[in-house]
């Protein structure tokens, strides 16, 4: 008879979890399954914190189930195979993004587009094939179907690599399927987050001129500076705005907020599109001439396949693209999110999973 999904949870684990929505994180004991066919177990050394997992944690998409240990940017070593797995050996080093399972049959999955599977389970706060509820990588290991783990090439390491594996595809999927990775083209980037500065990096290594919009003039010499983008708009300075309009080919939206979108969509040229990837709580308001007027296209993209994860990474190994990051202890985790909420990041949070967590939960004990 086959082992229950009670049965096949054996194996201990320790996580950082949300008891409710004010998303305070305290350890948590968890079982992970046991080792399937298909299956690599991996060690977690690194966890990015992507906004999402503070927008989870604190319930502001209303589908929060807690216990929930968030965490989708995944970075460790095998320690563990299963008998029909081909593509890793224990001590590889690899990534998780932010799914652990699909169908993996229908039209999406057999494409490649395994994100957009109608039976997709997210690696958190979802319940998975088996019955049970999925934990993310605030937690010291865990165990995937090996079609949703990546490779890390050797160039890249786990703590700037990390954030790649959610802030890098989400960014990487719609320049690409969207033609806005085209030297020469011009791209503006909403937001310098997490996701927004990743993509001034994919868009420089394309060749193309990168604009970053932001609401935060604090932001600009580091932007150019630091981060390599061609040029800075303050968003709320009308006089910068004005100068700018009518002169991007595309824009990435990033923000996590709810703000103007008519006088963004006013930096397209005609034709232009702004694609959206960040996730406001709230419901955006678009007047209908902002887009029909020069036949401007407003799109939205969610992750990326798992074929154009191991691209996107590949990539970015050839191109030297990672993240800028702010290690942290596993102590410092609600810190972080506190800070994060007010964008006080430069750019990307990542957790010292590794070093620091078993340490963490000790305490806790
Ligand atoms: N589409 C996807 O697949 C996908 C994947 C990952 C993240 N996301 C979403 O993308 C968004 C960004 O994620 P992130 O991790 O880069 O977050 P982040 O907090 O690192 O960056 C968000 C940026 O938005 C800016 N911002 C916030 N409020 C603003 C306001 N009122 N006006 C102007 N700018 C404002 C911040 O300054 C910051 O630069 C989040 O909503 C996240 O949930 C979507
Ligand atoms: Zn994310
Ligand atoms: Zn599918």
């Amino acid at each position: 008879m086959a082992p229950t999904a009670a049965e096949q949870h054996t194996r201990k684990a320790v996580g950082l979890a949300a008891r409710d929505a004010s998303g305070h994180l305290t350890p948590l004991a968890i079982t992970r399954r046991s080792t399937g066919d298909d299956d690599v177990v991996i060690k977690i050394l690194y966890c990015g914190i992507c906004h999402s997992d503070l927008h989870s944690i604190k319930n502001e998409w209303k589908n929060a189930k807690y216990p929930m240990i968030p965490g989708h940017e995944i970075a460790g070593e095998v320690t563990e195979v299963g008998k029909n797995v081909t593509k890793f050996k224990t001590g590889d080093r690899v990534g998780v993004g932010c799914m652990v399972n699909s169908c993996q049959s229908c039209e999406s999955c057999n494409k490649g587009f395994e994100n957009h599977c109608p039976g997709i389970i997210p690696t958190y706060n979802t319940v998975d094939l088996d019955g049970t509820i999925t934990y993310g990588g605030y937690s010291g290991m865990v165990v995937v179907h090996e079609r949703f783990v990546v490779r890390f090439p050797d160039t890249i390491p786990l703590d700037k690599g990390a954030p790649l594996l959610c802030a890098g595809i989400t960014v990487y999927s719609p320049m690409k399927y969207h033609g806005l990775n085209v030297p020469g083209m011009h791209l503006g980037v909403l937001g310098l987050g997490g996701l927004g500065h990743v993509a001034v990096k994919f868009g420089k290594a394309f060749g193309m001129k990168v604009t970053v919009i932001s609401s935060s003039p604090g932001k600009k010499q580091e932007a150019l500076e630091r981060l390599g983008a061609d040029a800075f708009v303050v968003s709320k300075d009308a006089e910068e705005m004005k100068a700018a309009m009518s002169t991007m080919d595309g824009i990435i939206n990033t923000v996590s907020a709810n703000i103007p979108m008519a006088p963004l969509l006013g930096l397209l040229k005609p034709n232009g599109k702004m694609i959206m990837v960040g996730l406001p709580e709230k419901p955006m308001e678009i007047p209908p001439f902002a887009l029909v007027a020069t036949n401007k296209t407003l799109a939205g993209s969610c992750i990326g396949g798992m074929r154009d994860t191991q691209e996107m990474l590949d990539l970015a190994a050839k191109h030297d693209v990672t993240a800028d990051i702010e290690v942290i202890d596993v102590e410092y985790v609600n810190t972080a999110m506190e800070r994060l909420a007010k964008a006080d990041v430069r750019y990307r949070f990542v957790i010292d999973i590794g070093n620091t967590l078993d340490k963490a939960a000790a305490a806790a004990e």
